[in-house]
């Protein structure tokens, strides 16, 4: 997979080389074509998460770079950057906050609307769940458009945090999501053809 070693450029980190892990990770990645439309090339984690050994190696590597970094919260994106964020944020023994479609979390939201690769929606936080200047690692299983971490960044904004970067396991280069970050870092450990 092109660039894949050069996205992940940890030094030393656990008794498997990164660009091994890396390997692993991408290879446990099963694509399912025209799903959930035609034309789609749709990048399925589950497979990630039948692997342990492949799962561990992606938590271990996000932890890896965000263990050298001051961070507050992990924020996650339903639904598949809850699976990710959340086992990261137990490892960095910091707060994790679910960022979730509309309507499910029970009290108060603040929200931010967004447009992406096949769908439009909304995605909201609860009021509180941040403090003022915290420093938050945005986590997504993906990204293609960049349409929902925008809206995570502009959610974060509001409630007063700080987003330090942000983190996928999956980039679809072509999609040209990064673009959509007004050059807020963001660290990716596979890319992957989207379309
Ligand atoms: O960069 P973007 O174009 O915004 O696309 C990336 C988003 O799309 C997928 O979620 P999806 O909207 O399919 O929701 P789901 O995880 O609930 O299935 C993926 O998990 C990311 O959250
Ligand atoms: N190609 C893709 N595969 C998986 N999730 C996605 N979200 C947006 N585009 C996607």
């Amino acid at each position: 997979m092109p660039g894949t070693v050069e996205l992940c450029k940890m030094g030393k980190g656990g008794s498997v080389a990164a660009d091994e892990r890396v390997e692993a990770i991408s290879n446990a990645i099963r694509v399912i074509p025209n799903f959930p439309k035609p034309g789609i090339q749709f990048q399925d984690v589950t497979t990630i998460l039948l692997d342990p050994v492949a799962f561990k190696h992606t938590i271990d590597l996000l932890t890896e770079r965000y263990r050298k970094l001051k961070v507050d919260v992990i924020a996650g994106f339903e639904a598949r950057g809850l699976i990710f964020g959340a086992p990261l944020a137990i490892a960095l023994g910091c707060a994790f906050v679910p960022l979730r479609k509309p309507g499910k979390l029970p009290g108060a939201t603040i929200s931010a609307d967004y447009v992406t690769e096949y769908s439009t929606d909304r995605i909201e936080m609860h009021v509180g769940a941040l403090q003022l200047g915290q420093r938050v690692v945005l986590v997504d299983d993906l990204i293609a458009t960049g349409g929902t971490l925008r809206a995570g960044v502009e959610l974060v904004k509001k409630a007063g945090g700080e987003v330090v970067e942000a983190a996928c396991v999956i980039e679809l280069p072509e999609l040209k999501g990064r673009e959509k970050l007004d050059g807020l870092p963001l660290h990716v450990l596979v890319e992957k053809e989207g379309i």
